[in-house]
């Protein structure tokens, strides 16, 4: 359920970015489209402005070669007459017929063959002698530039010039006669040059214009043939009505050149008009020639390629944009099942333990509430088993971390294969699992839980392969009913974990239902492990001590120190009844901390009141003992108390060596460095071979007191006693023999010379002060 609105919004979320996303793109897209299609119309513009100033420029120029090209034939021609003798001659007389006579065939021919349209003979002050295209005009001098040059130079000079109404092509030679080369005066030859306007139209299709500047213009009004622009004279056009409607928009100073940019409109054309100063003889701009081009055509092409371009990026960009939202449909799609997925392998870990992929405990309380739930629905019960293996924690440090986890897999592997698909398995933390069966009904039912139970311990109990070791580890199972034994989730757990505790006390690879005497002693332990997580702090321990003897003196030999526990309200409390307390708390480390510091310091103080001073045992717990700061506690207390190590012993139990040996080798061999004495406790109680003892570095062994108590009588005590002495003896190790209580015990140990000896018989363990007046008496009594 609470799962779902996460689910809507993130799809919410996801379809707004995706229209944030495709909105984007699309103006993006637009954009791009806009700004391609306005680059490409600016840029399609410039080639037509470069080609209207391209076709001005051909068209200058061309002007230019045109009038050069008809320049050289003038001045070809007027060569060919100043070489002609008989004309020269003709003209030297000055007689007008004569001259004409001679030369109108020529001058027709030259009509007829080039574009010479004016011919003069000028005598040689300057006045016309004759005007071939004009005979009844003689007998005026001329000043027009191109003769006054050549008349100051006395060599061919050609340039255009002004005539009476037209622009012209001019050439004047001086010419001279015969072999004493007798200047005889000149002749011109002039052309119009309208021609070449028409040659040019067709040369390069644009309509040309020349106009004049005022100053320039020498002749009447009436002569001139045209339109007056500003101070300009419109002489010549090849399209004047064009020429009038334009021109009046054009700025003839600014050496105009009219483009796409600023082109000029008439009647829906548009003309792109090139303007360019016009130099005459003189070398001065006396007027400018205009082209005038039609790019109407070019224009449109532009706009329509804009169109093509704009409808074309659209229909890419449309494409696009559909291809892209394809493309962000599908990744977005992609993108909310890899959430989904995502999210279910969240809700999974979340409900999951990663390791064994087993519900974790989340999920088993969810489980255990659901299964609440049904039972009172339907008047069932239900059982939950818990598990804890036996000795994790040793294959865990001797074998590393991975090792661990690998158990623990195959651990839960096992577990699923024990039980029924309707049946759960899950695992709450560490070592511990709890396997959750439902619909447990009536007595068969009950019986069943005890098969599955069986079954399990034995599943765990087959041999596992470890980094290619072979491991054998055992579990204890407690089990808890419900509504038997609670009626929530918590309480089953709880009841269910202090029957796998009480399995785990009574000797481990069992199994316990949970019941209300274990209720009773759950509920004390509990009461006691609270009050024991203050009694360091309120100074409620105390240290007791009992003599160990020598067995032939009956000597006190050395004392084994005891804890005690004056409880406020149970009063003293034994050892047995909160060591296993203090170990599972972990409150053992400085509990054991200043049990250690105490008998040293205690011992000392023995010795400064005169006692000798003799070995003193402490009893070290397994966790204590695997503490890695042990080494370093004892240290410091030994040096500080000042006691010698070797007056120090440590009992451990057997079952420590046994279980962990190779740590244990380890912090012996440390302990033995340091000169510590090392016993080892409760011998024979059936974790190991006596034989197995010798790889370790122990002084003595400890008879453990249930052989002594069935002595001299109980043949297989008396058995193991005796094999227990003469091992030690042959191994070099030192016996203590517990629990001497009676003087038969006393004598069978004796006649099987066990060397040393500790029980009620001699003493019981007794507080510090007691134990100095015993110390005391057994010295006078030595004595
Ligand atoms: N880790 C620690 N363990 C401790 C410490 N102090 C005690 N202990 C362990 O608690 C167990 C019970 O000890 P306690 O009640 O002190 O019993 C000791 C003796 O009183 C008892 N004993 C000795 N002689 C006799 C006897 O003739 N009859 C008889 N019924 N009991 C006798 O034996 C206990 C000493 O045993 P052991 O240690 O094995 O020598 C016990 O296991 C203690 O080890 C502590 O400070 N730390």
């Amino acid at each position: 359920m609470f799962v779902r609105p996460f689910k809507l919004s993130r799809r919410v979320k996801a379809l707004t970015t995706r229209t944030r996303l495709e909105l984007f793109l699309f103006t993006l897209m637009i954009s791009v489209g806009i700004a391609s299609s306005l680059i490409f119309f600016k840029h399609h513009i410039e080639h037509v402005n470069s080609e209207v100033s391209d076709t001005h420029e051909t068209t200058v120029k061309l002007f230019r070669q045109f009038l050069e090209a008809d320049a050289v034939g003038l001045a070809r021609a007027i060569t060919a007459l100043s070489s002609n003798q008989t004309l020269l001659e003709k003209m030297q007389s000055g007689q007008r017929d004569t001259i004409y006579a001679e030369f109108e065939d020529d001058f027709e021919r030259l009509k007829n063959q080039t574009k010479i349209t004016h011919a003069y003979f000028i005598g040689p002050n300057g006045d016309v002698i004759l005007r071939a295209h004009k005979p009844d005009q003689f007998g005026d001098r001329l000043s027009r530039t191109t003769y006054l040059k050549s008349a100051r130079t006395q060599k061919l000079v050609c340039g255009i010039e002004m005539g009476m109404n037209f622009y012209s092509l001019r050439c004047v030679q001086p010419v001279y006669l015969g072999e004493s080369q007798e200047f005889i005066g000149y002749i011109e030859l002039a052309e119009e040059i309208d021609h070449i306007f028409h040659e040019l139209k067709e040369a390069t299709g644009n309509d040309l214009a020349i106009l004049l500047v005022d100053d320039f213009i020498t002749f009447s009004e009436a002569d001139i043939q045209g339109q007056a622009f500003s101070h300009y004279q419109l002489i010549y056009s090849t399209d004047s009505s064009l020429m009038e409607t334009l021109l009046p928009k054009v700025d003839l100073d600014a050496g105009f050149i009219s483009t796409a940019n600023n082109f000029i409109t008439d009647k829906d054309e548009k003309y792109g008009i090139g303007v360019s100063p016009f130099e005459d003889i003189t070398g001065q701009i006396s007027g400018v020639l205009v082209s005038v081009e039609n790019i109407t055509r070019l224009y449109k092409s532009a706009i329509n390629e804009l169109w093509i371009n704009v409808v074309g990026a659209l229909l890419i960009i449309l494409l696009t944009i559909i291809l892209f939202s394809i493309a962000i449909k599908r990744a977005f799609k992609a993108m909310e099942e890899a959430l989904d997925e995502r999210t279910r392998q969240i809700e999974f870990m979340a409900l999951h333990d990663e390791l064994t992929q087993l519900p974790n405990r989340a999920m088993f309380c969810k489980m255990v509430q659901h299964q609440i739930n049904e039972a009172k629905r339907y008047d069932r019960q239900f059982s939950l088993l818990f598990m804890d293996l036996d000795g994790f924690k040793a294959v865990n440090d001797n074998l590393g971390h991975d090792a661990g986890d690998e158990l623990l897999r195959q651990v839960a592997e096992r577990l699923n294969l024990s039980i029924r698909d309707s049946d759960v398995a899950s695992r709450i933390g560490g070592d511990e699992f709890i396997v959750l069966l439902p619909e447990v009904s009536g007595e068969e039912e009950h019986k069943h839980v005890d098969v599955v139970a069986g079954r399990i311990l034995n599943a765990i109990a087959a041999p596992f392969m470890l980094k290619d070791q072979v491991i054998h580890i055992t579990a204890s199972i407690g089990i808890s009913c419900y509504p038997e034994h609670g009626d929530n989730e918590d309480e089953l757990t709880k009841h269910a974990d202090a029957a796998m505790y009480a399995a785990k006390e009574s000797g481990k690879n069992g199994i316990q239902r949970y019941s209300a005497e274990l209720h009773k002693q759950s509920f004390e332990r509990r009461a006691l492990e609270a009050d024991l997580k203050n009694a360091l702090h309120n100074h409620e321990f105390e240290m007791f001590y009992q003599a160990k003897l020598d067995s032939q003196s009956i000597e006190i030999i050395g004392m084994e120190a005891l804890i005690r526990w004056h409880h406020p309200n149970l009063g003293l409390v034994e050892p047995a009844d909160f060591i296993s307390i203090a170990e599972d708390t972990g409150l053992i480390i400085p509990i054991g901390k200043w049990v250690i510091e105490t008998a040293c310091r205690q011992n000392m103080q023995w010795l400064k009141n005169g006692n000798r001073l003799l070995p003193i045992a402490v009893n070290l717990s397994p966790k204590q003992f695997n503490d890695e700061r042990l080494l370093d506690d004892i240290l410091k207390i030994l040096s500080e108390t000042q006691m010698p190590a070797e007056y120090l012993v440590v009992e451990i139990t057997e079952r420590i060596v046994v279980e962990d040996a190779v740590n244990a080798n380890k912090v012996l061999r440390a302990l033995k460095e340091l000169g510590v004495g090392l016993a080892i406790d409760d011998l024979g109680v059936g974790y190991s071979s006596f034989s197995s003892l010798e790889i370790f570095p122990v002084d003595s062994v400890k008879i453990d007191r249930s052989f002594i108590h069935g002595l001299p009588e109980n043949q297989s005590n008396s058995a193991i006693t005796e094999a227990i002495i003469n091992m030690a003896d042959r191994l070099g190790l030192n016996v203590i023999a517990e629990g001497v209580e009676t003087i038969e015990q006393l004598e069978f140990l004796r006649k099987y010379q066990c060397p040393q000896l500790q029980g009620f018989y001699f003493n019981k363990p007794m507080p510090a002060d007691e134990f100095e007046k015993y110390l005391n008496n057994s010295k006078q009594s030595l004595a």
